[in-house]
Protein backbone atom coordinates (compact mmCIF):
# COMPACT_ATOMS: atom_id res chain seq x y z
CA UNK A 1 0.00 0.00 0.00
CA UNK A 2 3.38 2.28 -0.26
CA UNK A 3 2.16 5.58 -2.40
CA UNK A 4 4.67 7.69 -4.17
CA UNK A 5 4.77 11.53 -3.56
CA UNK A 6 5.43 13.74 -6.84
CA UNK A 7 8.82 13.61 -6.38
CA UNK A 8 8.78 9.75 -6.03
CA UNK A 9 9.53 9.57 -2.18
CA UNK A 10 6.91 7.63 -0.43
CA UNK A 11 4.59 9.24 2.14
CA UNK A 12 4.30 7.41 5.29
CA UNK A 13 1.18 7.14 7.42
CA UNK A 14 1.37 8.32 10.78
CA UNK A 15 0.00 6.90 13.70
CA UNK A 16 -0.88 8.04 16.96
CA UNK A 17 -1.96 5.83 19.53
CA UNK A 18 -1.82 6.82 23.53
CA UNK A 19 -4.70 7.01 26.11
CA UNK A 20 -7.57 9.56 25.99
CA UNK A 21 -6.69 12.40 27.26
CA UNK A 22 -2.66 12.42 26.24
CA UNK A 23 -3.35 15.02 23.87
CA UNK A 24 -3.38 13.40 20.53
CA UNK A 25 -5.66 15.51 18.92
CA UNK A 26 -4.31 18.98 20.78
CA UNK A 27 -1.19 17.77 18.68
CA UNK A 28 -2.87 16.47 15.35
CA UNK A 29 -4.99 19.98 15.27
CA UNK A 30 -2.13 21.64 15.31
CA UNK A 31 -0.22 19.91 12.83
CA UNK A 32 -2.79 20.40 10.64
CA UNK A 33 -3.36 23.95 10.71
CA UNK A 34 0.32 24.49 10.28
CA UNK A 35 0.75 22.17 7.61
CA UNK A 36 -3.05 21.86 5.89
CA UNK A 37 -1.42 20.92 2.45
CA UNK A 38 0.51 18.22 4.02
CA UNK A 39 -1.52 15.63 6.19
CA UNK A 40 -5.14 14.32 6.52
CA UNK A 41 -7.52 11.83 7.84
CA UNK A 42 -8.91 9.02 5.97
CA UNK A 43 -12.84 8.72 6.71
CA UNK A 44 -13.68 5.96 9.17
CA UNK A 45 -16.89 3.79 7.98
CA UNK A 46 -19.59 3.01 11.41
CA UNK A 47 -22.40 1.38 11.57
CA UNK A 48 -23.50 4.17 14.17
CA UNK A 49 -26.28 6.29 12.73
CA UNK A 50 -25.25 9.78 11.22
CA UNK A 51 -25.62 12.85 13.36
CA UNK A 52 -27.72 16.26 12.11
CA UNK A 53 -25.32 17.68 10.11
CA UNK A 54 -23.25 14.71 9.19
CA UNK A 55 -22.30 13.46 5.33
CA UNK A 56 -21.84 9.81 4.16
CA UNK A 57 -18.08 10.02 3.04
CA UNK A 58 -17.17 13.38 4.66
CA UNK A 59 -17.16 12.26 8.40
CA UNK A 60 -17.50 8.51 8.31
CA UNK A 61 -18.89 6.60 5.77
CA UNK A 62 -22.31 5.34 7.10
CA UNK A 63 -22.69 1.55 7.05
CA UNK A 64 -24.76 -1.63 8.03
CA UNK A 65 -23.88 -3.84 10.91
CA UNK A 66 -23.88 -6.27 8.12
CA UNK A 67 -21.79 -4.50 5.52
CA UNK A 68 -19.29 -3.87 8.21
CA UNK A 69 -19.19 -7.34 9.33
CA UNK A 70 -18.93 -8.80 5.48
CA UNK A 71 -16.35 -6.11 4.50
CA UNK A 72 -14.16 -7.21 7.58
CA UNK A 73 -14.38 -10.67 6.75
CA UNK A 74 -13.46 -9.86 3.46
CA UNK A 75 -10.50 -7.91 5.25
CA UNK A 76 -11.05 -4.62 3.24
CA UNK A 77 -9.89 -2.80 7.05
CA UNK A 78 -7.01 -2.05 8.37
CA UNK A 79 -8.26 -2.28 11.70
CA UNK A 80 -12.01 -2.39 13.48
CA UNK A 81 -13.16 -1.58 17.36
CA UNK A 82 -16.21 -1.75 18.87
CA UNK A 83 -17.54 1.69 21.12
CA UNK A 84 -20.57 1.37 22.92
CA UNK A 85 -22.38 -1.18 20.90
CA UNK A 86 -21.44 0.09 17.06
CA UNK A 87 -18.65 -0.64 15.02
CA UNK A 88 -15.66 1.92 13.52
CA UNK A 89 -13.06 0.64 11.61
CA UNK A 90 -10.51 1.83 8.86
CA UNK A 91 -10.31 0.62 5.57
CA UNK A 92 -7.46 0.14 3.37
CA UNK A 93 -9.07 2.07 0.57
CA UNK A 94 -9.55 4.93 2.54
CA UNK A 95 -6.12 5.12 3.55
CA UNK A 96 -4.95 4.76 0.09
CA UNK A 97 -6.88 7.49 -0.87
CA UNK A 98 -5.39 10.04 0.92
CA UNK A 99 -1.74 8.55 0.19
CA UNK A 100 -3.19 8.82 -3.39
CA UNK A 101 -4.13 12.57 -2.80
CA UNK A 102 -0.56 13.25 -1.89
CA UNK A 103 -1.24 13.84 1.71
CA UNK A 104 0.08 12.17 5.00
CA UNK A 105 -2.42 10.20 6.05
CA UNK A 106 -2.92 10.29 9.95
CA UNK A 107 -4.19 7.90 12.10
CA UNK A 108 -5.84 7.60 15.49
CA UNK A 109 -5.62 4.63 16.54
CA UNK A 110 -5.79 2.55 20.21
CA UNK A 111 -3.27 -0.32 21.13
CA UNK A 112 -5.88 -2.81 19.68
CA UNK A 113 -5.51 -0.33 16.35
CA UNK A 114 -1.83 -0.61 16.28
CA UNK A 115 -1.55 -4.27 16.81
CA UNK A 116 -3.46 -5.07 14.28
CA UNK A 117 -1.63 -2.19 11.81
CA UNK A 118 1.67 -3.91 12.68
CA UNK A 119 -0.15 -7.24 10.66
CA UNK A 120 -0.71 -5.01 7.61
CA UNK A 121 1.76 -3.73 4.89
CA UNK A 122 0.88 -0.13 5.74
CA UNK A 123 4.36 0.59 7.18
CA UNK A 124 3.40 3.95 9.30
CA UNK A 125 5.60 5.95 11.52
CA UNK A 126 4.33 5.15 15.41
CA UNK A 127 3.63 7.61 17.51
CA UNK A 128 2.90 7.15 21.14
CA UNK A 129 1.47 10.08 23.17
CA UNK A 130 1.88 10.10 26.54
CA UNK A 131 0.61 12.00 29.71
CA UNK A 132 3.66 13.26 32.04
CA UNK A 133 1.92 11.05 35.00
CA UNK A 134 -1.97 10.13 35.64
CA UNK A 135 -2.79 12.64 37.67
CA UNK A 136 -1.95 15.14 34.89
CA UNK A 137 -4.03 13.25 33.04
CA UNK A 138 -7.32 13.29 35.34
CA UNK A 139 -6.82 16.78 35.37
CA UNK A 140 -6.91 17.22 31.56
CA UNK A 141 -9.46 14.89 31.41
CA UNK A 142 -11.73 16.94 34.22
CA UNK A 143 -10.64 20.10 33.02
CA UNK A 144 -11.97 19.10 29.41
CA UNK A 145 -15.45 18.87 30.55
CA UNK A 146 -16.48 16.04 28.48
CA UNK A 147 -16.95 13.04 31.31
CA UNK A 148 -19.46 11.77 33.48
CA UNK A 149 -17.79 10.45 36.81
CA UNK A 150 -18.14 6.85 35.12
CA UNK A 151 -16.60 7.78 31.70
CA UNK A 152 -13.92 9.04 33.22
CA UNK A 153 -12.94 6.26 35.29
CA UNK A 154 -13.33 4.16 31.95
CA UNK A 155 -11.14 6.35 30.44
CA UNK A 156 -8.46 6.35 33.57
CA UNK A 157 -8.61 2.44 33.70
CA UNK A 158 -7.94 2.45 30.11
CA UNK A 159 -5.04 4.84 30.50
CA UNK A 160 -3.27 2.20 32.94
CA UNK A 161 -3.65 -0.73 30.43
CA UNK A 162 -1.97 1.38 27.88
CA UNK A 163 0.55 3.07 29.80
CA UNK A 164 1.87 -0.30 31.00
CA UNK A 165 1.37 -1.65 27.38
CA UNK A 166 4.30 0.98 26.61
CA UNK A 167 6.62 0.11 29.31
CA UNK A 168 5.77 -3.60 28.54
CA UNK A 169 6.46 -3.02 24.86
CA UNK A 170 8.18 0.45 23.85
CA UNK A 171 9.43 -1.09 20.65
CA UNK A 172 5.81 -1.25 19.36
CA UNK A 173 6.45 2.63 18.56
CA UNK A 174 8.79 4.35 16.65
CA UNK A 175 8.76 7.21 19.18
CA UNK A 176 7.23 8.16 22.24
CA UNK A 177 6.75 12.20 23.35
CA UNK A 178 5.80 12.76 26.43
CA UNK A 179 2.88 15.43 26.19
CA UNK A 180 4.13 17.54 29.25
CA UNK A 181 4.90 21.24 27.67
CA UNK A 182 2.42 21.52 24.94
CA UNK A 183 4.72 23.46 23.19
CA UNK A 184 7.73 21.48 23.39
CA UNK A 185 5.70 18.17 23.08
CA UNK A 186 4.48 19.47 19.71
CA UNK A 187 8.13 20.52 18.37
CA UNK A 188 9.53 17.45 19.17
CA UNK A 189 6.09 15.48 16.83
CA UNK A 190 7.19 18.55 13.91
CA UNK A 191 11.13 17.13 13.83
CA UNK A 192 10.13 13.53 13.84
CA UNK A 193 7.78 14.07 11.10
CA UNK A 194 9.76 16.97 8.93
CA UNK A 195 11.58 14.67 6.56
CA UNK A 196 8.09 13.56 5.72
CA UNK A 197 6.69 16.57 5.65
CA UNK A 198 9.90 17.80 3.36
CA UNK A 199 8.68 14.54 0.69
CA UNK A 200 5.75 16.78 -0.24
CA UNK A 201 5.81 19.55 -2.92
CA UNK A 202 6.20 22.98 -2.19
CA UNK A 203 6.67 22.64 1.66
N1 LIG B 1 0.50 19.84 27.04
C1 LIG B 1 -0.70 20.13 27.52
N2 LIG B 1 -0.82 20.91 28.61
C2 LIG B 1 -2.02 21.20 29.14
N3 LIG B 1 -3.20 20.76 28.64
C3 LIG B 1 -3.15 19.98 27.55
C4 LIG B 1 -1.91 19.62 26.92
N4 LIG B 1 -2.18 18.82 25.87
C5 LIG B 1 -3.53 18.70 25.82
N5 LIG B 1 -4.11 19.39 26.81
C6 LIG B 1 -5.55 19.45 27.12
O1 LIG B 1 -5.89 18.17 27.65
C7 LIG B 1 -7.18 17.76 27.19
C8 LIG B 1 -7.06 16.42 26.48
O2 LIG B 1 -6.41 16.59 25.24
P1 LIG B 1 -6.99 15.95 23.89
O3 LIG B 1 -8.46 16.12 23.83
O4 LIG B 1 -6.16 16.47 22.77
O5 LIG B 1 -6.64 14.40 24.17
P2 LIG B 1 -6.86 13.12 23.24
O6 LIG B 1 -5.68 12.24 23.45
O7 LIG B 1 -7.15 13.54 21.84
O8 LIG B 1 -8.16 12.46 23.90
P3 LIG B 1 -9.29 11.47 23.26
O9 LIG B 1 -8.58 10.20 22.91
O10 LIG B 1 -10.27 11.32 24.39
O11 LIG B 1 -9.86 12.18 22.06
C9 LIG B 1 -7.71 18.89 26.31
O12 LIG B 1 -8.60 19.69 27.05
C10 LIG B 1 -6.44 19.67 25.91
O13 LIG B 1 -6.72 21.04 25.70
Amino acid sequence: MASQSANGNSLRPVVFCGPSGSGKSTLLKRLMKEFPEAFAFSVSHTTRKPRPGEENGREYHFVTREEMLKAVEKSDFLEHAEFSGNIYGTSKKAVEAVLQSGKICALDVDIQGVKSLKKSNLNPIYCFIKPPSMEVLEKRLKERGTETPESLQKRLDTAKIELDFEKLEPNAFDYIIVNDDLEQAYAKLREILKSQITKINGL
